[in-house]
């Protein structure tokens, strides 16, 4: 017989369930949940019933996300929501504006009053409900959600999706991810640069509470887009200098922002690629909001060899993205980003271990992870360039491009 170590051994006179050990008592769980013989006991049992409903609720939302999304994408293309500010509407009067036979706007509707973005009014009439006008108030959200189309596309064939054997459309859609040369258009860069800098400000509030900015007198953003990141720091920090860092092409529209801001005495702006050029000298804190996720291995190591060689000894790095759980899976960035991300294939939604490991490979210290409190808007995390020079272990070659 093999010796049981003290620590793991049951305590004598405890009751038989738990003297079966964790690992043992989950897998009964497992078994009891797993019996449509106990589910059907459990649902006529009165203490259990509440037990039953909410996991049957919970289950039946999974089977029928997908519905959900496609009835909040028809309400946001049609721009039901934003109609409905204005007061309640009829069936009919929605049905006419939208151009939909009125037997199915009333399924739309009924559909959105279900999912609590709609009311339903006691005279048939359709309202917006709270989380309808709450939806609407997210900057940037209705736009995000407009292009989910793309990626309903891509999941179409989840199977193939997760072998790898689909050519995803989003890997096309974000044209700078590519590198320079795929964001020589400047018309449709205006339309990407729009729609993060749309979604940037709860990410900006966001790591302005978990970051702490105090002590920095120069701030580079680097893939900055158009200085939606910078102005809110800018204005949230008013000594601060600031510097923005991307693409020629992107950066074109930053100073009609950051004159807007009023920002533009504090303001350096630089065009380049950071996988082809230096980054500048002089700041003592570089920041990289939602850049790392679009990025394979290689080219996040690069990038953080050139942001440690930028850096003076001492300085900051601070990084801001939605991170992957790990070890505990997040509802929405193990499904959501890191679907997202796996779509673009050149991309990946970390988890803040995985990043700290490739921030300790370029050579940083005092690496602290610091996790949002809505993780879906961001995370951060923060590291320090030690004041003593040390090896970094990793290799500060940039990568030309990505291979896809
Ligand atoms: C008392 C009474 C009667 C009423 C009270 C009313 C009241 C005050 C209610 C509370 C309402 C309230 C304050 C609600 C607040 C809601 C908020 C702030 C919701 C925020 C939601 C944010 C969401 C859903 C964000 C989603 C972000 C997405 C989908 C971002 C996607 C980003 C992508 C795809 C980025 C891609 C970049 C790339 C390509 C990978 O590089
Ligand atoms: C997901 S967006 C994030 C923009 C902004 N930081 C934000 O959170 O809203 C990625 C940014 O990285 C920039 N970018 C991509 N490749 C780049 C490169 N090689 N050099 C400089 N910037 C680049 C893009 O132009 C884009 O503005």
């Amino acid at each position: 017989m093999t010796a049981v170590p003290a620590t793991n051994r049951p305590a004598r006179g405890l009751p038989k369930l738990a003297r079966l050990g964790l690992p043992k008592l989950a897998r009964l769980g497992l078994r009891l949940a797993g019996s449509p013989r106990v589910q059907a006991l459990a649902a006529r049992t009165p203490g259990l019933r509440w037990l039953v409903r909410r996991e049957g609720e919970a289950i039946f939302d999974l089977v029928a996300g997908f519905v959900h999304s496609q009835i909040l994408l028809a309400l946001v293309e049609l721009k039901v929501m934003p109609t409905l500010r204005d007061g309640p509407q009829s069936v009919t009067a929605l049905a006419a504006r939208c151009a939909v036979p009125v037997e199915r706007m009333q399924l739309l509707l009924q559909g959105g009053a279900a999912l609590k973005l709609l009311k339903r009014r006691r005279d048939g009439r359709f309202d917006l409900a709270t989380r309808g006008a709450a939806f609407l108030a997210v900057p940037g959200l209705e736009a995000m959600v407009g292009h989910h189309d793309v990626l309903y596309r891509d999941l179409a064939d989840p199977v193939a999706f997760f072998r790898g054997e689909v050519e995803t459309e989003l890997s096309g859609f974000w044209p700078y991810v590519f590198g320079a040369a795929g964001a020589s258009d400047p018309a449709v860069t205006a339309k990407y640069s729009g729609l993060m800098a749309d979604s940037q400000s709860l990410v900006a509030a966001d790591t302005l509470r978990l970051v702490d900015f105090q002590g920095i007198k120069h701030l580079m953003d680097v893939g900055g887009g158009t200085g939606a990141f910078l102005a809110a720091v800018g204005q949230a920090h008013p000594l601060i200098r600031l510097s923005l860092f991307d693409l020629p092409v992107v950066v074109e529209a930053a100073p009609e922002r950051l004159a807007k801001a009023g920002l533009m005495q504090r303001v350096e702006i630089h065009g380049g690629s950071f996988r082809d050029d230096p980054l500048p000298q002089g700041a003592d804190a570089i920041s990289l909001i939602r850049i790392l996720f679009d990025h394979q291995d290689a080219t996040v190591a690069a990038l953080l060899a050139k942001v440690f060689a930028a850096l003076p000894p001492g300085g900051r790095i601070i990084i801001a993205e939605p991170m992957s759980g790990g070890a505990r899976p997040d509802r929405e960035t193990d499904t959501y980003f890191a679907l997202y991300t796996a779509a673009m294939r050149t991309g990946r939604t970390r988890s803040a271990v995985e990043i700290s490991a490739l921030l300790a490979q370029a050579g940083f210290a005092e690496i602290r992870p610091r996790p949002g409190f809505r993780p879906y808007v961001t995370s951060a995390i923060t590291a320090v360039r030690p004041l003593v020079a040390s090896d970094p272990v990793g290799s500060a070659n940039p990568t030309q491009a990505e291979t896809v």
